[in-house]
């Protein structure tokens, strides 16, 4: 595999308080990338995400699949969703994420962003049965795009820009504390796969 002249401190905290983000650079080479890129668009089972907002019932042009350790249901933006058995590709990236953060997970959600056009609104991944303070790891595929931590109190503002076949970390304190979001870009004209290692408390 390539490897990368530039390899960030996945030790340094990237947040400068309330909270910790760790940054892994790439850990994919390009065609790695590309190969995990090409299998998830054919393979994963993508629909489109519904969320309530506003009260209103919301059918995005982003596209979602979760995948979970065993099928089971659960809430996320206020809507109920049934997780998928994990794909095999899915299972090589989730073991190559455990093995570099030392974190466990057992679900994952896929966001596939077709161009810039498509993006995720501020929020944290704190709801309904994510566990408490646990480890959230965030693999990208694809179109680089900005990433943005906002504080929930102090408003300040961090901006990262995910490149293909990077990984961020984040964990403690984070989401209590920092909003984040995928802000729309009109320059970016190619797709983006996103994929979410989180940690889910089995209740069904
Ligand atoms: O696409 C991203 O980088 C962010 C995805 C995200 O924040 C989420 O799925 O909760
Ligand atoms: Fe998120």
């Amino acid at each position: 595999m390539e490897l990368f002249e530039h390899q960030p401190d996945p030790h340094a905290n990237l947040l400068p308080y309330d909270g910790t983000v760790n940054y892994y650079g790439k850990i994919l080479s390009v065609e790695e990338a590309t190969n995990f890129f090409e299998k998830l668009m054919q393979n994963a089972a993508w629909k489109n995400d519904e969320v309530m907002m506003f009260g209103k019932h919301i059918v995005t042009s982003r596209k979602i699949a979760w995948y979970a350790d065993a099928e089971m249901d659960y809430t996320y933006s206020q809507i109920k969703k049934t997780a998928t058995v994990w794909l095999p590709e899915l299972l090589d990236l989730k073991n190559k994420v455990e093995e570099l953060t030392g974190e466990k997970f057992n679900s994952c959600l896929l966001n596939l962003y077709h161009d810039g056009s498509e993006g995720l609104g501020y929020h944290s991944d704190s709801e309904g049965d994510i566990t408490k303070n646990s480890a959230i790891a965030s693999l990208s595929l694809g179109a680089a795009r900005k990433f943005v931590f906002k504080h929930k109190t102090t408003k300040e503002r961090l901006e990262f820009i995910l490149g293909n076949g990077s990984l961020l970390l984040m964990k403690g304190e984070t989401q209590r504390h920092w909003l984040h979001s995928l802000p729309p870009s009109k320059k970016i004209h190619s797709p983006r796969i996103n994929l979410t290692f989180r940690s889910r408390n089995p209740t069904n």
